[in-house]
């Protein structure tokens, strides 16, 4: 069964739901641009219950030094993802700053992302394969688009990763199949509306990835 990761949560009863379907990982946008951005008082309830063995992870673009920490001041994370055009460098920095494990989003688009994969698997916790965002788009990722995972087969680097975009309770199994990914992640996917999540597509994303 690969681990879930539900991203974008802002109500509790979504927090539940996933928790409750088996999901090991839960994504708190700290982003302001995004339909599903929290504040770091909203992260602090809604992850205040979570069992042991379920990460927070606070989703983070290009942060800086003082977004970082007054984010942590105010809530408990488990995990920093970096969803923008953090460096490898940047990445080793905020990994000192907050001591916290970090997993980096690459997007991939063609043959010729996947490098990136490779730098970042020198710094970075974890991987986070995501498709690369059109340029019309002012979100950086939870776009629901997906990328040709084909690109991914036969491929391995230096740290766990997750497989992102566009994931579906409908195309999680083919995508596990085909990539052999032992850790999914998914936004729009399990919404009914952009930023707007659906308990019932938590729970068959979740069956589904299983
Ligand atoms: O979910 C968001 O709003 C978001 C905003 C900024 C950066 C990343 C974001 N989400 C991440 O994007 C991928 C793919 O999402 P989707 O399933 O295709 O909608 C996922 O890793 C989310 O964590």
């Amino acid at each position: 069964m690969a681990q879930v990761k539900i991203c974008g949560l802002s109500q509790p009863g979504h927090v539940a739901a996933a928790v409750a379907s088996g999901a090991r990982y839960l994504g708190f946008v700290f982003f302001a641009r995004s339909p599903r951005a929290v504040s770091p008082a909203q992260a602090r309830a809604l992850g205040a219950d979570v069992p042991p063995g379920v990460a927070r992870v606070g989703l983070f673009v290009d942060p800086d030094d003082a977004l970082l920490q007054a984010t942590l001041q105010q809530t408990p994370l488990d995990l920093i993802q970096l969803h923008g055009g953090e460096t490898p460098a940047r990445v080793s920095a905020i990994k000192a700053l907050t001591g916290l494990p970090v997993m980096k989003a690459v997007g991939i688009a063609g043959p010729e992302d996947l490098a990136a994969l490779t730098d970042h698997g020198l710094v970075a916790d974890m991987l986070l394969v995501d498709a690369k965002p059109p340029r019309t788009t002012t979100l950086p990722g939870g776009n629901g688009l997906a990328f040709d995972w084909r690109l991914l087969v036969g491929r391995r680097w230096l740290r766990p990763w997750m497989l992102a975009g566009g994931l579906t309770p409908d195309n999680v199994a083919q995508a596990i199949r085909l990539t052999g990914a032992r850790a999914v992640d998914v936004s729009s996917g399990v919404e009914s509306a952009p930023g707007i999540k659906d308990s019932d597509l938590i729970r068959d994303f979740i069956r589904a990835a299983g």
